[in-house]
């Protein structure tokens, strides 16, 4: 019986079509995951590249012009949108009574690193399966590429744009080896040969600092390693498709219950599959934005340029990583410093 490592769901780079596993016929048996998952496909989409994009614009130099007010009534985005790949606009969402999103707005340019902060249970995961489609808004749009999504991603999306989901808990298959964990994507859904899907999954694996891991089965892993082997699985890809739309990746809580090290190691592994600004137009299958929601102070030194505040149900505050710990803004400061005393209550 296959089963998910503490997760209902599986990293959204897959298709969901999965009727039988076809190269798991022995150990796989797709029901209970086929019962929690949500009928969509996951690839998301729309063809044109992006435009404009200048090798020599960092996207810190692009936005702090544009950032430095505090005041989020003040803030100019930069005017040219065409490197928009997702857009919330006016994002809500409740479960039952609860209002969780009151209206959320941001935009993720080609070749950013952002960061989602804020205290818990205030919508960060909720906004990450939102923008991957996994949830439907209540109001309030989500664009792809300039593209409005209607409800949740759906298998007739054009191709485009690959928007990957990693689980905080890293969900993998029980069941499976890192092997098949990590070549799922391939095995069920393209037609290359074992050996070279094999081969894959190896440079895959290496590219996360694993070596030696292929055999295991979940369970003979660590936490961070199970956190990479997640990783290497969000980054594989489908090297004999035509072409390879640029990715966003986002992370939920990729360093959450690691040691500082480990944090370290898989922090610098966000950064090394990203490729920015005009390289990552160029280059198939590369991670051409992403995503962080974290808690972690080094993940936000570390693995993001720029921050995102949400707070009940709002982007309350956003800069560039160097600002969070002087801003002014109290919200901020309490956040930072981990104060007691302050706007935000427990
Ligand atoms: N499917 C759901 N059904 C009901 N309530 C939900 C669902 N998903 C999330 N919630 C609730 O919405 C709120 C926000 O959850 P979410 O996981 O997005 O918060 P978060 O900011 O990521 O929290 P944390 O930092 O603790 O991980 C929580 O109160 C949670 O219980």
């Amino acid at each position: 019986m296959l089963s998910l490592s503490n997760s209902a769901l599986f990293p959204v780079t897959t298709s969901y079509g999965i009727s039988r596993p076809a190269r798991f016929p022995k150990t796989i048996n797709l029901s209970s995951y086929n019962q929690k998952r949500e009928p969509r496909n996951i690839f998301c989409a729309c063809m044109a590249p992006p435009q404009n994009l200048r090798s020599d614009e960092s996207f810190a130099a692009k936005f702090e012009g544009s950032l430095k007010s505090e005041d989020l009534t003040t803030l100019r985005e930069p005017e040219d949108d065409s490197d928009v790949l997702i857009e919330c606009r006016d994002v809500h969402k409740s479960f039952g009574e609860k209002h969780i999103l009151r209206g959320v707005s941001f935009k993720i340019r080609h070749g950013e690193a952002v960061g989602i902060i804020g205290p818990s249970g205030t919508g960060k995961s909720t906004i990450l399966k939102i923008m991957a489609g996994l949830l439907a808004p209540d109001k309030g749009e989500v664009y792809i590429r300039g593209q409005k999504r209607d409800g949740l991603i759906s298998d007739e999306e054009l191709s485009g744009l690959r928007i990957g989901l990693v689980f905080q808990s890293a969900a993998l298959f029980d069941s499976l080896t890192v092997r098949e964990n990590v070549g799922f994507l391939l095995y069920e859904n393209s037609s290359m040969p074992e050996e070279q899907i094999s081969k894959l999954v190896t440079d895959s694996l290496a590219a996360v600092g694993l070596k030696g891991v292929e055999d295991r089965l979940p369970s003979e892993l660590s936490g961070g390693m199970k956190k990479r082997v997640a990783l290497a699985r969000s980054i594989i890809c489908d090297t004999t498709k035509e072409a390879i739309e640029p990715e966003v990746l986002l992370y939920d809580e990729p360093t959450a219950g690691l040691d500082p090290i480990a944090s370290t190691v898989v922090e610098d592994l966000i950064r090394s599959v990203h490729t920015e600004g005009q390289v990552a137009s160029e280059k198939r299958g590369q991670i051409a934005s992403y995503v962080v929601v974290t808690h972690q102070h080094s993940t936000i030194r570390r693995a993001v340029d720029r921050l995102l505040f949400l707070y009940e149900g709002k982007i309350v505050w956003q800069g560039m990583t160097d600002e969070f710990t002087t801003s002014t803004n109290p919200i901020v400061q309490q956040f930072a410093s981990g104060n007691l005393v302050g706007p935000i209550k427990y």
